[in-house]
Parts: C-alpha cells; structure tokens; sequence
C-alpha cells in the first residue's frame, strides 16, 4: 500500500486579488494518516487555507506541497475538497434520482464504496433530490464527494444540517478511512459535538495566521468556568482559544466601545434599541 500524503506548508503568505492579506506566514507539518481539526472564528481563515492545500486557489511556489507534491501545479489526483460551493451546485435541487447522481460520479466502478456510503448516509435510493430535506441533500451529496476513494481530504464545514446520529456515523467512517487506507484528513469545523476523540491534531487559526497546532494530546486543557460545564474537552479549550482571539482582536470597525453602532441603528430609524450611556 502507498504510504499516505503528508500536507507540507511553509511560509505560506497570501494576499487577495484586492490586495487585503488572507494568510501570513503559515507553517504546518501534518503527518500521513492524521486527521486534523481546523479551528478558529468567522473569518479566521480556514477556507483560504483549505483552498489553498486543494489547488483551487494558486499558492506561492513551494509553499504548499502533498506528499511532496505542489497540488495547483500539477492538479494533484487524489485531492478531494469540499466546500461551501460545491454544495450549492444547482444539479442537486433538481428532479433527478439519487441512483442516477451516484452513477454520475463512477458510483458503478466502486460498488461497495457506493453501498456503504448509502448506508452510513442512510440515503434512500428512491430519493429525487428536488423532494428531499435540506440535511437529506447534503447526505446524497457527502456520497457522491467521498465516492472516489480520496487520498486527502479538505472538509469545509459541511455537516451543519446532518442530524446528530448521520454526523456521527459520517466521521466515524472518515476515521476508519484513515486506518484501513492511505489517506489524511484536515476539516474545518465550528462544532465539536462528541468530536473530542476524532482528531489526531489541531491547528488554531486567527487573523490569517496559524497560532498552534500540535498532536491532540499536546494541549493543555483550561479548567472549566461560570456557564460553560457541560463542554468537553475539546469545547473548553476552543472556548479559552477564541476568547483569547477575541481579545486580541479588539472590537470590529464601527462597534467601538463607545456604542457608534447603537447610534447609527438609530439614526436610521430606531430599533426601538435604547441607547447605551
Ligand atoms: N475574495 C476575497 N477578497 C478579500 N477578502 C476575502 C476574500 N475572501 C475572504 N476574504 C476575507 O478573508 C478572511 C478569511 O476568510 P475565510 O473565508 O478564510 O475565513 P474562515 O475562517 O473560513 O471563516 P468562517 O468560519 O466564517 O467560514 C475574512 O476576513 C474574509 O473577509
């Protein structure tokens, strides 16, 4: 069996076409076979980093490589990244039979796999997707995404709407992927309901920077505080991580300490919000 990929990135800067930065200086060394949990706030930088390691986006040169490999000069076979505009391809609100989508995606040259993500997905083969539930959709759609059997996998949140029991059967067949065969796994995900024992790393994002990342057991856990008891883990330090973002941040534009954003909602018509003194 060939070994899994490792995700290599060193001194990863980029700037948007606007010119604004989008990530600073990233270094990262995730090992074959690991699964990492991408963890930050809104607008950390998760998603440009992600399209970045699938070659969606173009990285500087040699700063990106899998296994070894840059992904966006060689469109890297293997790469499977999916993310918040692969979901809303239109295709999938369409009258069209959830056998047929399957096939559509080689669904009949890896039959087992198919099966088996019916299965875990709890998909209904006499589904026709424009009569299906939001979460319904999004499991036809994990099915047909983790179908070909991936080398690395780029997960950007896309298990919101699965249900408790289908987000969990849903990483624990992501996690014997990355035991039975040569494969790793970086997600980007805001919910860590019962993940606590899925990952093999953490990475920390904030302003476009990774702050730590590390194996799951390096991390120290802060003691739980006021309101927070029923956490994991997991939860309680993700909880310490993103307020000590928050800090550092400071107040977003227009929200100043002084209430500028309660003075312009009612200059526009009040929202019946009093002024704060
Ligand atoms: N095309 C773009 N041009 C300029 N700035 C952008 C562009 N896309 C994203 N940004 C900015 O880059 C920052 C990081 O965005 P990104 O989507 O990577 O965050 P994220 O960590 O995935 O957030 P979320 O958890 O909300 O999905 C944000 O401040 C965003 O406004």
């Amino acid at each position: 069996m060939a070994p899994a990929p490792s995700i290599t990135v060193n001194n990863l800067t980029f700037a948007f076409p606007d010119g604004s930065t989008g990530l600073r200086n990233i270094g990262l060394d995730l090992p074959p076979g690991s699964r990492s949990l991408l963890i930050g706030a809104n607008g950390a930088g998760k998603t440009t980093l992600l399209r970045l390691l699938s070659g969606k986006r173009m990285a500087p040169s040699n700063t990106v490589s899998i296994a070894g490999i840059d992904p966006f000069a060689t469109g890297l076979e293997g790469v499977t990244y999916l993310g918040l505009e692969w979901v809303l391809n239109p295709i999938v609100r369409t009258d069209i039979a959830v056998p047929e989508l399957l096939k559509s995606v080689g669904g009949d040259h890896y039959p087992e796999r198919r099966d088996e993500l019916v299965r875990i997905l709890d998909v209904d083969l006499s589904w026709h997707l424009h009569a299906v539930s939001d979460g319904e959709r999004r499991r036809v759609q994990l099915c047909m995404g983790l179908l070909r059997p991936w080398t690395v996998l780029l997960l950007d949140e896309i298990t919101v709407d699965l249900d408790l029991l289908s987000r969990h059967n849903f990483l624990q067949f992501l996690k014997r992927e990355t035991e039975s065969r040569s494969c790793t796994i970086v997600y980007a995900t805001h919910i860590l309901d019962n993940l606590a024992a899925w990952p093999t790393h953490l990475v920390h994002m904030s302003l476009g920077r990774v702050k730590k990342w590390g194996e799951m057991g390096t991390f120290e856990v802060p003691p739980t505080d006021g309101g927070a008891e029923g956490n994991s883990r997991l939860g309680q330090l993700v909880l310490q991580w993103l307020r000590e973002d928050l800090e550092e941040r400071g107040p977003r534009r227009g929200q100043g300490a002084e209430g500028k954003a309660y003075h312009h909602m009612q200059g526009i018509g009040g929202y019946g919000l009093e002024e704060k003194k």
